[in-house]
């Protein structure tokens, strides 16, 4: 079974007397360890399926499995805590909270987890490790740059060691080089932590990094062929004894 499975899901949203239905019948399969990119025209539904296969959203009918479980099944409060537990979620605009620390942003979603305080501080020192912010963990997001913004939120995202990251836009608002040490990082996690992802991007460059690149065009999902550049690391201490 792959780890991602997507059978027959619908989704539908009603915009004042039209109804919009950006997916409908879709099915993907993702194998654990896959790294796959999203490309597409706007408004073909690209969010919309991160949001489902990541539980923010359900869809109006088939089925979503996500490591085992079936997580279109899943009650609004187990959800969450699977969510938790089980997912990362990548935003374009990292979506950090301006009054907490780098640091307190990355520990937010371990105060979901049953961790006593030292695994808690553990795991957010790991994540942080893991994106090269250790001396950065008690700046405020106003104090840090646009890409050590976007490697919190990529450390928060890891911090509780899920099997699958989703990712939206990751390199969206960043400058061509950031977005390049991005890229990086995000092979980086596939490859040393093993850690299953799936990234919308509308850059072909950006989607290129990805072991498979998929398009969501009209409702079908088209496989592009194409070549995986490891971009140059730059820092070799980054990811280390992760997970
Ligand atoms: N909560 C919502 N309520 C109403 N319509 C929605 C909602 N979410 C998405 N849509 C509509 O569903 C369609 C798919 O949106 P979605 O954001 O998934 O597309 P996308 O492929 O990610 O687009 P983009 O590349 O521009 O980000 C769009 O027409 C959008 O307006």
């Amino acid at each position: 079974m792959a780890l991602v499975e997507l059978r027959g899901v619908c989704k539908s949203f009603r915009k004042g007397d039209e109804t919009i239905t950006p997916l409908d019948h879709i099915d993907l399969d993702i194998d654990a360890g896959e790294f796959v990119s999203l490309m597409g025209p706007s408004g073909t539904g690209k969010s919309t399926l991160l949001n489902l296969v990541s539980g923010i959203d359900r869809p109006d009918a088939g089925t979503i499995t996500v490591a085992g479980t079936e997580v279109t099944k899943l009650s609004r409060s187990k959800l969450a805590d699977w969510r938790a537990a089980n997912l990362g979620y990548i935003f374009q605009t990292h979506n950090l909270i301006p009054v907490l620390t780098a640091y307190e942003n990355v520990e937010l979603p371990t105060l979901l987890l049953k961790l006593t305080s030292t695994e808690r501080r553990q795991r957010v020192e790991l994540a942080l490790e893991a994106v090269g912010l250790s001396d950065r963990a008690d700046h405020y997001p106003r104090q840090l740059s646009g890409g050590q913004e976007q490697r919190v939120g990529i450390a928060r995202a890891i911090v509780a060691h899920p099997q699958v990251v989703v990712a939206d836009e990751p390199t969206g608002s960043l400058d061509t080089e950031t977005s390049e040490q991005v890229q990086t990082l995000l092979q980086r996690l596939n490859k040393e932590l093993d850690i299953t992802m799936l990234m919308v991007t509308h850059d072909s460059d950006v989607a290129a990094i990805a072991s498979r690149q998929l398009v969501l065009d009209r409702g079908k999902f088209l496989e592009q062929s194409g070549t995986t550049p490891t971009r140059k690391a730059e820092g070799d201490e980054m990811i280390k004894q992760f997970g």
